[in-house]
Protein backbone atom coordinates (compact mmCIF):
# COMPACT_ATOMS: atom_id res chain seq x y z
CA UNK A 1 0.00 0.00 0.00
CA UNK A 2 1.40 3.47 -0.68
CA UNK A 3 2.26 5.92 2.01
CA UNK A 4 2.06 8.82 -0.81
CA UNK A 5 -1.03 10.13 0.97
CA UNK A 6 -2.92 10.08 -2.16
CA UNK A 7 -5.87 7.23 -0.61
CA UNK A 8 -8.69 7.24 1.90
CA UNK A 9 -7.67 10.13 4.53
CA UNK A 10 -9.86 9.71 7.96
CA UNK A 11 -11.01 12.72 9.63
CA UNK A 12 -11.37 11.50 13.46
CA UNK A 13 -12.04 13.24 16.41
CA UNK A 14 -14.65 12.94 20.10
CA UNK A 15 -17.41 11.04 19.77
CA UNK A 16 -19.64 9.79 22.45
CA UNK A 17 -18.59 7.54 25.05
CA UNK A 18 -17.95 3.66 23.68
CA UNK A 19 -20.80 1.52 24.45
CA UNK A 20 -22.77 -1.61 22.98
CA UNK A 21 -21.48 -4.87 22.35
CA UNK A 22 -18.88 -5.78 19.44
CA UNK A 23 -17.32 -9.04 17.90
CA UNK A 24 -14.40 -8.01 15.92
CA UNK A 25 -13.63 -10.32 12.66
CA UNK A 26 -11.01 -13.01 13.06
CA UNK A 27 -7.74 -14.10 13.99
CA UNK A 28 -5.10 -13.10 10.75
CA UNK A 29 -2.40 -15.65 11.95
CA UNK A 30 -4.97 -18.10 12.08
CA UNK A 31 -6.45 -17.78 8.70
CA UNK A 32 -3.14 -17.68 7.49
CA UNK A 33 -1.50 -20.95 8.99
CA UNK A 34 -5.66 -22.09 8.42
CA UNK A 35 -5.48 -21.62 4.45
CA UNK A 36 -1.74 -23.41 4.53
CA UNK A 37 -2.48 -26.77 6.47
CA UNK A 38 -6.18 -27.46 5.61
CA UNK A 39 -4.22 -26.83 1.96
CA UNK A 40 -1.66 -29.46 2.82
CA UNK A 41 -4.33 -32.03 4.30
CA UNK A 42 -5.39 -34.99 3.04
CA UNK A 43 -8.55 -34.34 2.37
CA UNK A 44 -11.92 -31.18 2.66
CA UNK A 45 -11.29 -28.81 5.32
CA UNK A 46 -13.99 -26.23 6.60
CA UNK A 47 -12.91 -22.81 7.90
CA UNK A 48 -15.53 -20.71 9.87
CA UNK A 49 -14.39 -17.25 10.60
CA UNK A 50 -11.64 -16.37 7.80
CA UNK A 51 -10.17 -13.00 8.23
CA UNK A 52 -11.75 -11.35 5.01
CA UNK A 53 -8.96 -8.83 5.40
CA UNK A 54 -6.45 -8.26 2.48
CA UNK A 55 -3.44 -10.38 3.96
CA UNK A 56 -5.13 -13.83 4.44
CA UNK A 57 -6.31 -13.55 1.15
CA UNK A 58 -3.89 -12.70 -0.29
CA UNK A 59 -2.13 -16.28 1.13
CA UNK A 60 -5.61 -17.75 -0.04
CA UNK A 61 -5.24 -16.36 -3.81
CA UNK A 62 -1.79 -18.00 -3.44
CA UNK A 63 -2.62 -21.11 -2.78
CA UNK A 64 -4.96 -21.54 -5.17
CA UNK A 65 -2.25 -20.77 -7.99
CA UNK A 66 -0.18 -23.50 -6.43
CA UNK A 67 -3.44 -26.30 -7.28
CA UNK A 68 -5.75 -25.85 -4.07
CA UNK A 69 -9.06 -25.52 -4.81
CA UNK A 70 -10.87 -23.29 -2.34
CA UNK A 71 -14.93 -22.51 -1.87
CA UNK A 72 -15.69 -19.29 -0.17
CA UNK A 73 -19.87 -20.13 0.39
CA UNK A 74 -20.66 -17.24 2.58
CA UNK A 75 -18.61 -13.93 4.54
CA UNK A 76 -16.07 -15.99 6.44
CA UNK A 77 -16.39 -20.01 5.16
CA UNK A 78 -13.80 -21.28 3.09
CA UNK A 79 -13.89 -25.03 1.89
CA UNK A 80 -10.33 -26.09 1.05
CA UNK A 81 -9.88 -29.49 -1.28
CA UNK A 82 -6.31 -30.58 0.20
CA UNK A 83 -4.30 -31.55 -2.12
CA UNK A 84 -1.95 -33.71 0.15
CA UNK A 85 1.70 -32.70 1.88
CA UNK A 86 2.88 -33.40 -2.03
CA UNK A 87 0.61 -32.07 -3.88
CA UNK A 88 0.98 -28.54 -4.78
CA UNK A 89 1.60 -27.80 -8.14
CA UNK A 90 4.40 -25.09 -9.61
CA UNK A 91 2.89 -21.71 -10.05
CA UNK A 92 2.90 -20.04 -13.46
CA UNK A 93 4.25 -16.94 -12.55
CA UNK A 94 5.56 -14.77 -9.23
CA UNK A 95 3.13 -15.14 -6.01
CA UNK A 96 1.80 -11.86 -4.56
CA UNK A 97 2.05 -11.95 -0.88
CA UNK A 98 0.45 -8.41 -0.77
CA UNK A 99 1.38 -6.76 2.40
CA UNK A 100 1.91 -9.42 4.97
CA UNK A 101 5.18 -10.74 6.47
CA UNK A 102 3.55 -13.71 7.83
CA UNK A 103 2.45 -14.51 4.20
CA UNK A 104 5.81 -14.26 2.61
CA UNK A 105 8.20 -15.33 5.43
CA UNK A 106 6.12 -18.50 6.22
CA UNK A 107 5.54 -19.72 2.58
CA UNK A 108 9.41 -18.98 1.95
CA UNK A 109 9.93 -22.14 4.71
CA UNK A 110 7.15 -24.19 3.51
CA UNK A 111 7.94 -23.66 -0.63
CA UNK A 112 11.64 -24.21 -0.30
CA UNK A 113 10.19 -27.94 0.15
CA UNK A 114 8.59 -28.25 -2.75
CA UNK A 115 10.19 -29.75 -5.91
CA UNK A 116 9.34 -26.84 -7.93
CA UNK A 117 10.88 -23.08 -8.23
CA UNK A 118 9.01 -20.22 -6.84
CA UNK A 119 9.28 -16.36 -6.72
CA UNK A 120 7.54 -14.68 -3.70
CA UNK A 121 6.51 -10.87 -4.13
CA UNK A 122 5.27 -8.17 -2.21
CA UNK A 123 3.59 -4.64 -2.38
CA UNK A 124 6.19 -1.51 -1.77
CA UNK A 125 6.09 -2.01 2.18
CA UNK A 126 6.61 -5.87 2.71
CA UNK A 127 9.43 -5.16 -0.06
CA UNK A 128 11.48 -2.74 2.42
CA UNK A 129 11.18 -5.69 5.11
CA UNK A 130 14.16 -7.91 6.29
CA UNK A 131 14.08 -11.90 4.96
CA UNK A 132 17.34 -13.24 6.10
CA UNK A 133 16.08 -13.92 9.36
CA UNK A 134 14.54 -16.75 7.42
CA UNK A 135 16.46 -17.48 4.49
CA UNK A 136 19.46 -17.77 6.78
CA UNK A 137 18.73 -20.46 8.57
CA UNK A 138 16.58 -22.46 5.87
CA UNK A 139 19.83 -22.24 4.29
CA UNK A 140 21.33 -24.06 7.35
CA UNK A 141 18.24 -26.61 6.44
CA UNK A 142 19.64 -26.63 2.72
CA UNK A 143 17.07 -24.31 1.17
CA UNK A 144 18.10 -22.43 -1.91
CA UNK A 145 16.72 -18.80 -1.64
CA UNK A 146 17.87 -15.36 -3.56
CA UNK A 147 16.99 -12.74 -2.26
CA UNK A 148 17.43 -8.64 -3.48
CA UNK A 149 20.36 -6.52 -1.83
CA UNK A 150 20.08 -6.49 1.48
CA UNK A 151 17.76 -9.83 2.33
CA UNK A 152 14.75 -8.06 0.87
CA UNK A 153 12.00 -9.44 -1.10
CA UNK A 154 11.36 -10.78 -3.79
CA UNK A 155 12.26 -14.19 -2.95
CA UNK A 156 13.67 -16.59 -5.39
CA UNK A 157 13.21 -20.34 -4.27
CA UNK A 158 14.94 -22.77 -5.88
CA UNK A 159 12.58 -26.12 -5.79
CA UNK A 160 14.02 -29.37 -5.36
CA UNK A 161 16.82 -28.96 -2.59
CA UNK A 162 17.22 -31.93 -0.33
CA UNK A 163 16.30 -30.47 3.14
CA UNK A 164 17.86 -31.71 6.34
CA UNK A 165 16.41 -31.33 9.62
CA UNK A 166 18.64 -29.73 12.62
CA UNK A 167 18.36 -27.66 16.02
CA UNK A 168 17.79 -24.13 15.85
CA UNK A 169 17.93 -21.00 17.78
CA UNK A 170 16.26 -18.09 16.42
CA UNK A 171 17.81 -14.55 16.95
CA UNK A 172 15.05 -13.04 17.04
CA UNK A 173 11.83 -13.84 19.09
CA UNK A 174 9.42 -14.29 16.03
CA UNK A 175 6.63 -16.62 15.25
CA UNK A 176 7.11 -16.18 11.09
CA UNK A 177 11.03 -17.46 11.77
CA UNK A 178 10.25 -20.30 13.79
CA UNK A 179 6.72 -21.18 11.41
CA UNK A 180 8.73 -21.16 8.62
CA UNK A 181 11.28 -23.30 9.76
CA UNK A 182 8.65 -25.79 11.18
CA UNK A 183 6.97 -25.67 7.67
CA UNK A 184 10.11 -26.22 6.22
CA UNK A 185 10.67 -29.47 8.70
CA UNK A 186 7.35 -31.32 7.54
CA UNK A 187 9.65 -31.93 3.78
CA UNK A 188 13.07 -32.34 5.52
CA UNK A 189 15.07 -35.48 6.58
CA UNK A 190 15.19 -36.40 10.26
CA UNK A 191 14.01 -34.18 13.33
CA UNK A 192 13.83 -30.23 12.89
CA UNK A 193 13.88 -28.21 16.40
CA UNK A 194 13.20 -24.53 17.31
CA UNK A 195 14.64 -22.50 19.55
CA UNK A 196 13.54 -19.10 20.92
CA UNK A 197 14.90 -16.39 23.14
CA UNK A 198 11.26 -15.23 24.27
CA UNK A 199 8.62 -17.92 23.19
CA UNK A 200 5.86 -16.26 20.83
CA UNK A 201 2.33 -17.17 19.22
CA UNK A 202 2.29 -21.58 18.96
CA UNK A 203 -0.61 -21.36 16.06
CA UNK A 204 1.64 -23.56 13.99
CA UNK A 205 2.31 -25.82 15.95
CA UNK A 206 -1.19 -26.27 17.69
CA UNK A 207 -2.87 -26.08 13.97
CA UNK A 208 0.18 -29.02 13.16
CA UNK A 209 -0.71 -30.61 15.81
CA UNK A 210 -4.92 -30.58 15.23
CA UNK A 211 -4.51 -32.24 12.03
CA UNK A 212 -2.52 -34.95 13.22
CA UNK A 213 0.65 -34.16 12.18
CA UNK A 214 3.16 -35.55 15.77
CA UNK A 215 5.26 -32.54 17.74
CA UNK A 216 6.48 -31.59 20.80
CA UNK A 217 6.17 -27.90 21.59
CA UNK A 218 6.30 -26.33 24.81
CA UNK A 219 6.71 -22.28 25.23
CA UNK A 220 9.72 -21.00 23.25
CA UNK A 221 10.29 -24.99 22.09
CA UNK A 222 9.26 -26.69 18.92
CA UNK A 223 10.31 -29.96 17.47
CA UNK A 224 8.98 -32.06 14.50
CA UNK A 225 10.20 -34.66 12.08
CA UNK A 226 9.27 -34.75 8.68
CA UNK A 227 7.95 -37.73 6.37
CA UNK A 228 4.36 -37.24 8.32
CA UNK A 229 0.72 -36.40 6.75
CA UNK A 230 -1.78 -34.44 7.67
CA UNK A 231 -5.75 -35.00 7.87
CA UNK A 232 -8.39 -32.34 7.16
CA UNK A 233 -10.03 -30.95 9.88
CA UNK A 234 -12.96 -28.04 10.44
CA UNK A 235 -11.38 -24.79 11.92
CA UNK A 236 -13.01 -22.47 13.71
CA UNK A 237 -10.94 -19.04 13.67
CA UNK A 238 -11.22 -17.01 17.01
CA UNK A 239 -11.70 -13.13 16.96
CA UNK A 240 -8.25 -11.42 16.86
CA UNK A 241 -7.39 -10.20 20.01
CA UNK A 242 -4.97 -7.55 17.81
CA UNK A 243 -8.03 -6.01 16.82
CA UNK A 244 -9.90 -6.04 19.86
CA UNK A 245 -6.87 -4.48 21.14
CA UNK A 246 -8.08 -1.02 19.56
CA UNK A 247 -11.26 -1.20 21.07
CA UNK A 248 -9.50 -2.14 24.75
CA UNK A 249 -7.62 0.88 24.83
CA UNK A 250 -10.28 3.41 23.08
CA UNK A 251 -12.93 1.99 25.64
CA UNK A 252 -10.18 2.61 28.56
CA UNK A 253 -9.05 5.77 27.37
CA UNK A 254 -12.95 7.52 26.38
CA UNK A 255 -14.61 8.83 29.54
CA UNK A 256 -17.84 7.18 30.30
CA UNK A 257 -17.22 4.26 28.24
CA UNK A 258 -18.57 0.72 28.79
CA UNK A 259 -18.02 -1.87 26.11
CA UNK A 260 -18.41 -5.40 25.90
CA UNK A 261 -16.09 -7.23 23.06
CA UNK A 262 -17.49 -11.23 22.31
CA UNK A 263 -15.64 -14.21 22.57
CA UNK A 264 -12.20 -12.55 22.01
CA UNK A 265 -9.12 -14.78 21.20
CA UNK A 266 -6.62 -15.26 24.32
CA UNK A 267 -3.59 -16.91 23.12
CA UNK A 268 -1.38 -16.52 26.19
CA UNK A 269 0.84 -15.71 23.51
CA UNK A 270 -1.25 -12.43 22.65
CA UNK A 271 -2.39 -10.83 25.16
CA UNK A 272 0.56 -9.40 27.07
CA UNK A 273 -1.76 -6.26 26.19
CA UNK A 274 -4.08 -7.07 29.00
CA UNK A 275 -1.34 -7.27 31.73
CA UNK A 276 0.59 -4.28 30.75
CA UNK A 277 -2.99 -2.15 30.60
CA UNK A 278 -4.03 -3.69 34.05
CA UNK A 279 -0.99 -2.89 35.69
CA UNK A 280 -2.04 0.89 34.13
CA UNK A 281 -5.22 1.19 36.30
CA UNK A 282 -7.62 -0.21 33.37
CA UNK A 283 -10.85 -1.84 34.21
CA UNK A 284 -11.28 -4.91 32.10
CA UNK A 285 -13.21 -7.80 32.65
CA UNK A 286 -12.59 -11.09 32.11
CA UNK A 287 -15.61 -13.73 31.60
CA UNK A 288 -14.28 -17.35 30.00
CA UNK A 289 -16.30 -18.07 26.92
CA UNK A 290 -15.18 -21.94 26.36
CA UNK A 291 -12.76 -22.40 23.02
CA UNK A 292 -13.41 -21.49 19.46
CA UNK A 293 -10.75 -23.61 17.38
CA UNK A 294 -8.81 -25.30 20.08
CA UNK A 295 -8.20 -21.70 21.43
CA UNK A 296 -9.44 -20.03 24.61
CA UNK A 297 -11.63 -17.57 23.89
CA UNK A 298 -13.11 -14.37 26.43
CA UNK A 299 -15.64 -11.79 26.68
CA UNK A 300 -14.25 -8.41 27.71
CA UNK A 301 -16.07 -6.24 29.20
CA UNK A 302 -13.90 -2.48 29.43
CA UNK A 303 -14.97 0.75 30.99
CA UNK A 304 -13.34 3.91 31.36
CA UNK A 305 -10.70 4.51 33.86
CA UNK A 306 -7.50 6.69 34.48
CA UNK A 307 -4.70 5.47 33.53
CA UNK A 308 -0.72 6.24 34.89
CA UNK A 309 2.48 5.51 33.08
CA UNK A 310 4.79 2.44 33.64
CA UNK A 311 7.85 0.59 32.80
CA UNK A 312 6.29 -1.63 30.41
CA UNK A 313 8.10 -5.20 31.53
CA UNK A 314 10.03 -6.19 28.50
CA UNK A 315 8.59 -10.41 29.25
CA UNK A 316 5.67 -8.93 27.88
CA UNK A 317 7.30 -7.68 24.51
CA UNK A 318 6.65 -11.07 22.23
CA UNK A 319 3.36 -11.56 23.93
CA UNK A 320 1.61 -7.76 22.59
CA UNK A 321 4.17 -7.02 19.87
CA UNK A 322 1.64 -5.80 17.44
CA UNK A 323 -0.14 -4.75 20.26
CA UNK A 324 2.13 -1.22 20.65
CA UNK A 325 0.71 1.10 18.50
CA UNK A 326 -2.15 1.17 20.37
CA UNK A 327 -0.49 1.04 24.03
CA UNK A 328 1.24 4.05 22.45
CA UNK A 329 -1.89 5.91 22.51
CA UNK A 330 -2.75 4.51 26.20
CA UNK A 331 0.62 5.92 27.07
CA UNK A 332 -0.33 9.01 25.91
CA UNK A 333 -3.92 9.08 27.38
CA UNK A 334 -2.00 8.22 31.19
CA UNK A 335 -0.68 10.50 33.95
CA UNK A 336 3.05 10.09 34.01
CA UNK A 337 5.82 7.93 31.65
CA UNK A 338 5.49 5.20 30.06
CA UNK A 339 8.87 3.61 29.39
CA UNK A 340 8.67 1.01 26.29
CA UNK A 341 12.46 -0.89 25.97
CA UNK A 342 13.20 -3.94 24.38
CA UNK A 343 11.24 -3.78 21.31
CA UNK A 344 13.38 -2.88 18.03
CA UNK A 345 11.28 -5.84 16.13
CA UNK A 346 8.65 -2.33 15.95
CA UNK A 347 11.23 -0.63 13.85
CA UNK A 348 10.70 -3.77 10.54
CA UNK A 349 7.00 -3.54 10.77
CA UNK A 350 4.72 -2.69 8.25
CA UNK A 351 6.51 0.80 8.98
CA UNK A 352 9.28 1.81 11.50
CA UNK A 353 6.15 1.83 14.35
CA UNK A 354 8.12 3.54 17.26
CA UNK A 355 9.20 6.59 14.49
CA UNK A 356 5.54 6.73 13.32
CA UNK A 357 3.87 6.43 16.61
CA UNK A 358 6.66 9.12 18.37
CA UNK A 359 6.37 11.29 15.06
CA UNK A 360 2.57 11.34 14.93
CA UNK A 361 1.74 11.98 19.25
CA UNK A 362 3.86 14.68 19.18
CA UNK A 363 1.85 15.95 15.99
CA UNK A 364 -1.01 16.20 18.89
CA UNK A 365 1.22 17.29 21.10
CA UNK A 366 2.47 14.57 23.07
CA UNK A 367 6.54 14.77 24.42
CA UNK A 368 7.90 11.26 23.20
CA UNK A 369 11.41 10.82 23.44
CA UNK A 370 12.38 7.88 20.92
CA UNK A 371 15.57 4.97 21.59
CA UNK A 372 16.87 2.08 19.14
CA UNK A 373 14.17 0.03 20.91
CA UNK A 374 11.67 1.78 22.21
CA UNK A 375 10.24 5.24 23.39
CA UNK A 376 9.27 7.02 26.27
CA UNK A 377 5.88 8.66 26.46
CA UNK A 378 5.23 11.83 28.77
CA UNK A 379 1.58 11.27 29.34
CA UNK A 380 -1.33 13.75 30.78
CA UNK A 381 -1.02 16.19 28.57
CA UNK A 382 -4.56 17.52 26.47
CA UNK A 383 -4.03 15.90 22.93
CA UNK A 384 -4.49 18.45 20.07
CA UNK A 385 -5.65 18.17 16.54
CA UNK A 386 -3.64 17.70 13.94
CA UNK A 387 -2.37 15.88 10.70
CA UNK A 388 -1.21 12.49 11.45
CA UNK A 389 0.79 9.87 8.23
CA UNK A 390 0.07 6.39 8.67
CA UNK A 391 2.70 5.52 6.07
CA UNK A 392 0.35 3.02 4.59
CA UNK A 393 0.15 1.31 8.38
CA UNK A 394 -2.43 -0.15 9.33
CA UNK A 395 -1.90 -0.64 13.32
CA UNK A 396 -0.65 3.06 12.75
CA UNK A 397 -3.84 4.32 11.51
CA UNK A 398 -6.63 2.36 13.76
CA UNK A 399 -4.54 3.70 16.88
CA UNK A 400 -4.23 7.65 16.05
CA UNK A 401 -8.45 6.98 15.40
CA UNK A 402 -8.19 6.45 19.24
CA UNK A 403 -6.03 8.85 20.18
CA UNK A 404 -8.57 11.44 17.98
CA UNK A 405 -11.39 10.02 20.48
CA UNK A 406 -9.47 12.03 23.48
CA UNK A 407 -8.51 14.92 21.01
CA UNK A 408 -9.46 18.44 21.50
CA UNK A 409 -9.35 19.06 18.19
CA UNK A 410 -10.26 17.20 14.50
CA UNK A 411 -6.89 14.45 13.88
CA UNK A 412 -6.73 14.03 9.66
CA UNK A 413 -4.93 10.57 9.72
CA UNK A 414 -3.44 9.90 5.84
CA UNK A 415 -3.75 6.98 3.91
CA UNK A 416 -5.62 4.60 5.56
CA UNK A 417 -6.83 2.25 2.96
CA UNK A 418 -4.29 -0.58 4.63
CA UNK A 419 -6.34 -0.99 7.33
CA UNK A 420 -8.48 -4.01 5.33
CA UNK A 421 -5.28 -5.68 5.07
CA UNK A 422 -6.38 -6.46 8.85
CA UNK A 423 -9.47 -5.22 9.78
CA UNK A 424 -11.92 -4.47 7.70
CA UNK A 425 -14.82 -2.66 8.85
CA UNK A 426 -12.83 -1.42 11.37
CA UNK A 427 -14.13 2.28 10.99
CA UNK A 428 -18.06 1.11 10.63
CA UNK A 429 -17.76 -0.89 14.20
CA UNK A 430 -15.86 1.81 15.28
CA UNK A 431 -18.06 4.66 14.44
CA UNK A 432 -21.08 2.23 15.74
CA UNK A 433 -19.30 2.17 19.19
CA UNK A 434 -19.20 5.52 19.09
CA UNK A 435 -16.16 7.44 17.24
CA UNK A 436 -16.26 10.30 15.13
CA UNK A 437 -14.70 8.86 12.56
CA UNK A 438 -15.22 9.67 8.71
CA UNK A 439 -13.05 9.03 5.39
CA UNK A 440 -12.27 11.61 2.84
CA UNK A 441 -10.57 11.29 -0.28
CA UNK A 442 -6.99 12.13 0.47
CA UNK A 443 -5.79 15.52 -0.04
O1 LIG B 1 3.26 -15.38 13.10
C1 LIG B 1 2.41 -14.49 12.97
O2 LIG B 1 1.27 -14.71 12.55
C2 LIG B 1 2.78 -13.10 13.34
C3 LIG B 1 3.93 -12.88 14.07
C4 LIG B 1 4.38 -11.54 14.46
O3 LIG B 1 5.49 -11.19 13.64
P1 LIG B 1 7.00 -11.63 14.01
O4 LIG B 1 7.11 -13.09 13.86
O5 LIG B 1 7.83 -10.89 12.99
O6 LIG B 1 7.21 -11.14 15.41
C5 LIG B 1 3.31 -10.48 14.30
O7 LIG B 1 3.89 -9.19 14.35
C6 LIG B 1 2.52 -10.63 13.02
O8 LIG B 1 1.47 -9.68 12.95
C7 LIG B 1 1.89 -12.00 12.92
C1 LIG C 1 3.28 -7.06 11.60
C2 LIG C 1 2.07 -7.42 11.19
O1 LIG C 1 1.80 -8.36 10.21
P1 LIG C 1 2.76 -9.00 9.11
O2 LIG C 1 4.14 -9.16 9.70
O3 LIG C 1 2.12 -10.28 8.73
O4 LIG C 1 2.79 -8.04 7.93
C3 LIG C 1 0.86 -6.84 11.83
O5 LIG C 1 -0.23 -7.28 11.49
O6 LIG C 1 0.95 -5.91 12.67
Amino acid sequence: MSSSGTGTDWIASQGTPLRGTLVVPGDKSVSHRAIMLASLADGTSRIEGFLEGEDARATEAIFRRLGVSIEAPGPGQRVVHGVGIDGLRAPDGPLDCGNAGTGMRLLAGLLAGQPFDSVLVGDASLSRRPMKRVTVPLARMGARIDTADGGMPPLHIHGGSALQGIELVTDVASAQVKSALLLAGLYARGTTTVREPHPTRDYTERMLQALGWPIVFSPGYARLEGGHRLAARDIVVPADFSSAAFFIVAASVVPGSDLLLERVGMNPRRTGLLHVLRAMGADIEETPAGEQGGEPVSDLRVRHAPLRGIDVPTEHVADMIDEFPALFVAAACATGATVVSGAAELRVKESDRIAAMANGLRALGVDVDEAPDGATIQGGAALQGGTIESHGDHRIAMAFAIAAQRATGEVRIRDVDNVATSFPGFDSLARGAGFGLVASRGA
